[in-house]
């Protein structure tokens, strides 16, 4: 379809979903000795096309993941580079497909120590992968500390050992690779932090599971790209007039008005037919200092802008001030119906009494907290992707739990993981430009999952093709240029 995404969607695989795909690729024909033969190779393939040959240490772990480093010793090898292979436990307790690939190892093997790597130039960390079982720590640790200490680069089988492939969380002593190869399909720990920053360049190899197994497995998991959302988004046509994108109103504070209008000004470039600010009267004429195209109204017309149903997105927080009055706006929109993008003050009314939100929720809805907003709403205990699923489905809304891997949580249970976020969004404002984008997205119709994730997207391109230096001001203005090459 022209100018629509082309790409599919890249799935994310939990570890349990990556041990399903490797039973159904088996049971579609390919052995596991065939798939770990595959992994191994495109490993090696991936390393000689980065490093030129020299001395290097390949540590094998007691499961699969030790029996992929056999196959790369055994591939480098023949490309001609000097290598040693060390091993965490004695071959002959090796059992299965590892077993296979370690007898067909003919070099020696030596125990696994901080000595195993001195003198190499590169060290192929094949310890613990998928089967992560508890903290990494003893001489695999240790091991892998010394090539680390050492300035030796270390490329990572599958994750760097001791990274939980579920969700990033780091177990034991983790080191951190140049390099990781994963195989057919990355995990939520290759984006989410701290794992995402452990792994290095991170290549995903292709080791001959067909796509189709994906249709058994049901991922809930992507990352976040056009792929998701680049079907629902919408683009206008010669015939289109501005009422068929959705009229978005953005309500804004007194005194902090800069939220209110940089988000205004993103709604508007994310493509709403209409945008409205509404704020109160005596600092309208500062929001006056906003793009001419945007409209604007009165606190007072804000009963009457609720009971027009062409104003079907709202906005409120950003500069909101955190007070009753506040609170009562929030749940006259969400009674009203509409779609609604609730941020900052408009989330941190309700601490202490979130259910009387959640109870409110009903239609569309989007929240964007931070973790600190997040913590006066939900449990934060725990880890960020099992955090934000539950606090989607708590709440029955859309949740951005915002960072540098941001999650779009649904509450159904699926999950973006944004990846394209620079450090430089770290800048007051820049949240506000994120939930403008979302009503604006909001407004023309889209779901709010997809709504929300393409939002996430479109402000860490933005972000990233302003550079650094960036203020919260520059990001609605590169807007067009991102959606024109999308
Ligand atoms: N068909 C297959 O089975 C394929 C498997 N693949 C590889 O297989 C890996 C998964 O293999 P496994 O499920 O055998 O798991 P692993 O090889 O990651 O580790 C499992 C072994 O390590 C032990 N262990 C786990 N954590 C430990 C810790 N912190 N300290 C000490 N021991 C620990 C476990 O008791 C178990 O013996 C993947 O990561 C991938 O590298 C690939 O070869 C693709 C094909
Ligand atoms: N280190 C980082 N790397 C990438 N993105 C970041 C980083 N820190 C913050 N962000 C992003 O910047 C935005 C900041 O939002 P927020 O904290 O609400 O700021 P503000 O309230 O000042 O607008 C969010 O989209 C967040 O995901
Ligand atoms: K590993």
């Amino acid at each position: 379809m022209p100018g629509q995404a082309k790409v599919a969607a890249e799935a994310l695989l939990t570890v349990a979903e990556m041990a399903r795909a490797d039973s159904a690729a088996i049971a579609a024909g390919t052995p596991g000795i065939a798939l770990m033969e595959a992994a191994g190779r495109a490993a090696a393939v991936a390393i000689a096309r980065r490093w030129r040959p020299c001395p290097v240490t390949v540590l094998c772990g007691p499961g699969n993941n030790g029996g992929d480093g056999y196959v790369i010793a055994r591939w480098l090898e023949r490309a001609g580079w000097p290598v040693s292979v060390a091993s965490l436990i004695d071959r002959s307790h090796l059992a299965g497909d590892a077993a296979h690939h370690a007898a067909a190892w003919t070099g020696e093997i030596g125990r696994m120590g901080p000595a195993s790597v001195a003198g190499a130039g590169l060290v192929v960390d094949a310890i613990f992968g998928a089967g992560l079982s508890r903290p990494v720590a003893g001489i695999a640790a240790a091991t892998l500390e010394a090539a680390a200490a050492a300035g030796i680069p270390i490329v990572a089988v599958d994750v760097p050992s001791g990274v939980d492939g579920d969700n990033g969380r780091l177990r034991g002593q983790v080191s951190a690779a140049a390099l990781t190869v994963t195989f057919f399909r990355r995990k939520p720990g290759h984006l989410l932090e701290p794992g995402r920053s452990m792994c290095g360049q991170v290549v995903v190899a292709d080791i001959g599971i067909p796509a189709a197994v994906l249709d058994g497995i049901g991922p809930s998991a992507w990352a976040n790209g056009p792929g998701l959302w680049g079907s629902a988004r919408r683009r206008r046509g010669p015939g289109d007039h501005k009422y068929r994108f959705g009229h978005a109103v953005v309500v804004g504070g007194g005194r902090l008005t800069g939220a209110a209008r940089l988000a205004g000004h993103a709604a508007a470039r994310a493509g709403a037919g209409l945008v409205t600010v509404a704020a109160p009267d005596a600092a309208l004429a500062s929001y006056a200092a906003q793009p001419a195209a945007l409209l604007l109204a009165a606190e007072a017309e804000i009963p009457a802008l609720l009971a027009d149903p062409r104003r079907n997105a709202w906005l409120l927080g950003p500069g909101g001030g955190a007070g009753a009055a506040l609170r009562d706006q929030v749940l006259a929109v969400l009674a009203a119906g509409r779609g609604v993008v609730l941020d900052a003050d408009a989330l941190t009314v309700f601490a202490g009494r979130p259910a009387d939100l959640f109870r409110a929720i009903s239609g569309p809805a989007i929240l964007t907290p931070h973790e600190g907003e997040f913590a006066r709403l939900f449990p934060a205990q725990g880890e960020r992707l099992t955090r934000a699923r539950g606090a989607a489905a708590t709440s029955g809304a859309v949740v951005v739990l915002k960072g540098t891997d941001t999650i779009v949580a649904a509450p159904d249970g699926r999950v973006a993981i944004n990846e394209n976020a620079p450090p430089w969004l770290a800048t007051a404002g820049t949240g506000d430009v994120l939930a403008g984008l979302s009503v604006g997205l909001l407004a023309q119709g889209m779901p709010a999952f997809e709504a929300a994730a393409m939002a996430v997207w479109l402000h860490g391109a933005a972000a990233t093709a302003c550079g650094e230096g960036l203020i919260a001001d520059d990001l609605p203005a590169a807007i067009p240029a991102i959606l024109a090459a999308l």
